[in-house]
């Protein structure tokens, strides 16, 4: 069988890869390697030899420009050196190879402005939505209950029942789109995976905290259409065990916590695939 391999990339400001290679570890993974964006940038790491690319939370360039903005720049025109091609040529290349991208927070924020998400009809390269400042114009950090839409294509999401309870911790996480022809289509597509809701998962909210941003639709986490391309604002990776939930000493919890699930999905579908 093929070794599952994960790629996490790190620089310029991320500060959530050791948590998000640790997720695709015990999400069953064989391999998560860490990786400076600049190895990739010179040709060391090439996408081609995984099938997992993590983009994780942080504070690329500080926020500044707007969350992730230069970053996402910098993936969408720099070259690989000595390779005669752009590095957004093989991101291309890897989605068309049936390989899989999780945009977490500021990962989200980055595939977004490059406008790999939602890509509707297949074009990764045009940007049609964003991610802003919060409504209340405050960074949130809170623990959110986050309803799953079980017609959804992506792949992470798969087996969820109901919901899932994840931490946020960001300024700029207010999901808008250019028009509402794309938000029309975003949902008719069930690409709006998750949404933030009442502890029940009954339905979306639009009410402050439990929608700690004010996104339309109370859009968190998004994907494409074929469900392999996918960023959310929560944090997975930061609720893998039960003693990273706020209230583990009071409450019966499995010993899993609910994130993984992202990763064991992510770990499946690899080895199933490849
Ligand atoms: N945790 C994060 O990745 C935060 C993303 C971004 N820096 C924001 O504040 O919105």
């Amino acid at each position: 069988m093929t070794k599952a391999k994960a790629l996490v990339i790190t620089g310029n400001g991320t500060n959530c890869e050791m948590e998000a290679a640790h997720a695709c570890r015990l999400g069953g993974f064989d391999e998560a390697r860490i990786a400076h964006i600049s190895e990739l940038m010179s040709g060391e790491v090439s996408l081609d030899d995984y099938h997992f690319l993590n983009l994780t939370g942080g504070f690329l360039d500080g926020d500044d420009l707007g969350s992730a903005k230069a970053q996402a720049n910098r993936l969408r025109y720099a070259a690989v050196e000595g390779k005669g091609e752009l590095l957004v040529d093989q991101i291309s290349r890897f989605i068309a190879d049936g390989k899989l991208i999780l945009g977490v927070c500021n990962g989200f924020q980055l595939l977004v402005k490059m406008g790999m998400l939602p890509a509707l009809g297949g074009d990764y390269l045009k940007q049609t939505a964003t991610l802003t400042y919060n409504a209340n114009g405050r960074f949130q950090d809170r623990w959110c209950y986050l309803k799953c839409d079980p017609a959804s294509p992506s792949l992470y999401t798969r087996g969820i029942e109901g919901g899932v309870y994840l931490p946020v911790r960001h300024g700029e996480g207010k999901f808008l789109v250019d028009d509402a022809r794309t938000l029309e289509a975003i949902e008719a597509k069930h690409l709006s995976c998750l949404k933030y809701s009442d502890k029940n998962y009954s339905a979306p909210t639009m009410e402050f905290p439990e929608n700690p941003n004010g996104s339309v639709n109370a859009i968190a986490g998004i994907c494409d259409e074929t469900g392999r391309v996918m960023g959310l604002m929560p944090h997975p990776e930061a609720f893998v065990h039960r003693t990273q939930h706020p209230r583990w000493t009071r409450e019966e919890l499995p010993e899993e916590g609910e994130g993984l699930i992202f990763f064991k999905n992510a770990a499946k579908y690899v080895k199933e695939n490849f």
